[in-house]
């Protein structure tokens, strides 16, 4: 079994017990930048992976239930960092690292700021920044900063689901077990893996322990499905996705 996994803070919870085998297992682990997990899993060079909550939409892959990377208000991670006023502003640069992100910003624009934009690789009135590279940025900047996952839970009225544990085949109850496993291990050792990041990167333990424990959540109850399906139905109608995405869950 090979698997993929985002290397942001935001994802450690859902494998830190699996890599560092505090839970035991036989997988064979990689970690790339969301894009590139989704890449991967598409070409099915990898069999499971965490990936951008957009890319399932896009595939008749599986969703494992019952876990994602979500946020309940503010993500903190996730955000539009402004050069202008929003009403002023006319180019915006995506983030190449991500899809999710990068579907949602299109939504917005388009269906809650009702601005037209020209979307861009080079220097922009706002960018559009994920991960630890957003939580670095936020720290040095008097730029105005948009949370987008705030954004989204303004418009819609439900949580924002950035990733998901997807498959792309179906795969043995015992992987999907291990899943879950990692993730409770994972919500109740939030200090743990705040104090392993801070180690190996330059970065404040008190600041990513909030993170974890207030800008993300980890379950994928009901609210975030109906989320989930919203976004899509957006995504559909705005030509990100060439199909309307009907949700099915392994071992259902
Ligand atoms: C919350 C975040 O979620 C990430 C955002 C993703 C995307 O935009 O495609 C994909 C994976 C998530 O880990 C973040 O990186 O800040």
């Amino acid at each position: 079994m090979k698997v993929v996994l985002v290397d942001f803070l935001n994802a450690y919870p859902l494998y830190f017990a699996l890599v560092n085998k505090i839970i035991d297992n036989d997988i064979e682990f990689i970690r790339k930048m969301p894009s590139v997990c989704a890449k991967m899993l598409y070409e099915k060079q990898v069999d499971v992976g965490i990936a951008p909550s957009i890319e399932y939409a896009k595939s008749d892959h599986y969703i494992i239930p019952n876990v994602c990377i979500s946020s309940d208000y503010k993500v903190k991670s996730v955000a539009l960092f402004l050069k202008k006023p929003l009403n002023k502003v006319k180019t915006v640069k995506l983030d190449k690292n991500s899809n999710t992100s990068v579907a949602l910003t299109k939504i917005l624009f388009a269906y809650k700021y009702k601005i037209g934009v020209e979307y861009t690789e080079d220097k922009a009135d706002c960018e559009l920044v994920i991960g630890d590279n957003a939580l670095y940025r936020i720290e040095h900047t008097d730029e105005q900063v948009i949370d987008l996952a705030y954004e989204w839970m303004e418009f819609s009225g439900y949580p924002f689901v950035f990733a998901l544990w997807i498959a792309n085949k179906k795969i043995p109850t015992h992987y999907t077990d291990l899943f879950l496993k990692a993730k409770n291990w994972g919500i109740n050792h939030l200090e743990t893996i705040a104090e392993a990041f801070c180690d190996t990167h330059n970065y404040d333990y008190n600041k990513a322990y909030d993170y974890l424990k207030n800008n993300l959540s980890y379950d994928l109850g009901e609210n975030k499905i109906k989320s989930l399906e919203i976004f899509f139905e957006y995504a559909y109608k705005l030509n990100l996705t060439s199909k309307k995405s009907n949700l099915h869950f392994l071992n259902e």
